[in-house]
C-alpha cells in the first residue's frame, strides 16, 4: 500500500498535507491504490477524511507533499479520466430529470455505461423521468454514483456514499460496487458505516487529528485493536476469573452475571472450559471494526 512512486498506481500520496489557516486538516499523509485495490478511509468527524478525498481528486492543492492520480498531477483533466467520485455533497441540477443529467455527463465519455443498465444496476431505473428537485435524499446520493460509474472508473471515490439510503438501496449499491471490484477496479472509500467498510474493502486507513494513525489488513486491525467481550452466569466469585481474562462489569449486569473482555474470545471460552468454571446463557460479542476506530481516533491514543 505504502512505497516507491508506481506509476500504474491508480493513487498516490507522499507526505501529503493540507493547511486551512493555522489548522492542518491533513498532516503528512502518505498511501497508495494499487489497481484493484479497495481501500477504507475511517476515522471520526474531523479526522481529514473528506479534505484526503478533495486532495485526491484535485480538488484541493495541497499545502505539502505530492499527489498522483494515474501518474499525474490530479488538477490537470486527463489525470481524472478514470476516476470517478461521489463527494459528500450532492450537486445536481433541480430542473433536470434523472436520465438527462445521467446522459449529459455520459457524453464526455468515450464509452459510457448505457443510462438504462446503468440506472438499473443501482434500482433508479424507475426514476429516470423523475426532475432531479422531486428526488428523496437516498435516491440524489444514487444519481451521484450513477454519474461516478457513468465513464467505467478505474478509480472510484466515495465519500460517505451511502448517507441516507434505505437497506434495499444500500444492498444494491454495494452489489454494484463489488462488480466493480471484481472488474479489476480501485476503490477509497470514506464511510462511518463499518458494516460498508469491511463489505467493501479489504484495507482500512485510520485518520486521528489529520495524520494516518494506522493501516492495514481490516481482519489484522480488528485483532490488534479491537476488543471482544464474554459475558457469562457463573457461580464462581468474579475475582477468580481475572487470571482469565479482565472483567468488566461484575454484579453490575445482574447477580453472578460477568462480563470478561478480551483481545479473543475463543481462546477466553477454551480457558473457562479448561479452567472447570461453570457457567450457563454464554454470550459472545467479537471484536469489531467502530472499537478499532473508536481506539486509534481518539484523542488519547
Ligand atoms: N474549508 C475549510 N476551512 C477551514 N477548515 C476546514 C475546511 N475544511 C475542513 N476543515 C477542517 O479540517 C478538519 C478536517 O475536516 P474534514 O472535513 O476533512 O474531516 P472528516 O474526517 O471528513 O470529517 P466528517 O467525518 O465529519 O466528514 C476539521 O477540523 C475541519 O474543521
Amino acid at each position: 500500500m505504502q512505497g516507491a512512486a508506481r506509476a500504474d498506481a491508480p493513487l498516490q500520496l507522499d507526505g501529503v498535507g493540507r493547511r486551512f489557516g493555522d489548522h492542518w486538516a491533513v498532516r503528512d499523509a502518505s498511501l497508495t491504490i494499487t489497481p484493484g485495490e479497495s481501500v477504507a478511509l475511517l476515522g471520526p468527524n474531523g479526522a481529514g477524511k473528506s479534505t484526503l478525498v478533495a486532495l485526491a481528486c484535485g480538488l484541493r492543492r495541497p499545502t505539502q507533499g505530492d499527489v498522483r492520480l494515474f501518474g499525474r498531477d490530479p488538477r490537470r483533466a486527463s489525470a481524472r479520466r478514470w476516476l470517478g467520485v461521489v463527494p459528500q455533497a450532492n450537486a445536481l441540477p433541480e430542473m433536470l430529470r434523472v436520465g438527462e443529467v445521467v446522459e449529459l455527463v455520459a457524453r464526455h465519455h468515450r464509452d459510457p455505461v448505457p443510462t438504462a443498465e446503468l440506472l438499473d444496476g443501482i434500482d433508479l431505473a424507475g426514476a429516470r423521468r423523475t426532475f432531479c428537485g422531486a428526488l428523496s435524499g437516498g435516491q440524489r446520493r444514487r444519481v451521484m454514483v450513477a454519474l461516478a460509474l457513468v465513464g467505467r472508473p478505474r478509480l472510484l471515490v466515495l465519500d460517505e456514499p451511502t448517507t441516507g439510503m434505505d437497506a434495499e438501496s444500500r444492498e444494491a449499491l454495494w452489489q454494484r460496487l463489488a462488480d466493480h471490484h471484481a472488474a479489476g477496479g480501485a476503490m477509497l472509500l470514506t464511510s462511518h458505516h463499518v458494516e460498508e467498510a469491511e463489505r467493501l474493502c479489504r484495507t482500512a486507513i485510520v485518520l486521528r487529528r489529520g495524520t494516518v494513525a494506522e493501516r492495514g489488513p481490516i481482519a489484522a486491525l480488528k485483532q490488534r485493536y479491537g476488543t471482544a467481550t464474554v459475558t457469562l452466569d457463573t457461580p464462581v466469585r468474579p475475582e477468580r476469573l481475572g487470571d482469565l481474562a479482565a472483567v468488566r462489569h461484575a454484579g453490575a449486569l445482574g447477580p453472578g452475571r460477568v462480563e470478561l473482555v478480551t483481545s479473543d474470545a475463543d481462546e477466553t471460552v477454551r480457558a473457562l472450559v479448561g479452567a472447570g468454571v461453570e457457567f450457563a446463557h454464554l454470550q459472545i460479542n467479537r471484536a469489531s471494526l467502530t472499537d478499532v476506530v473508536a481506539t486509534l481516533g481518539s484523542e488519547e491514543s
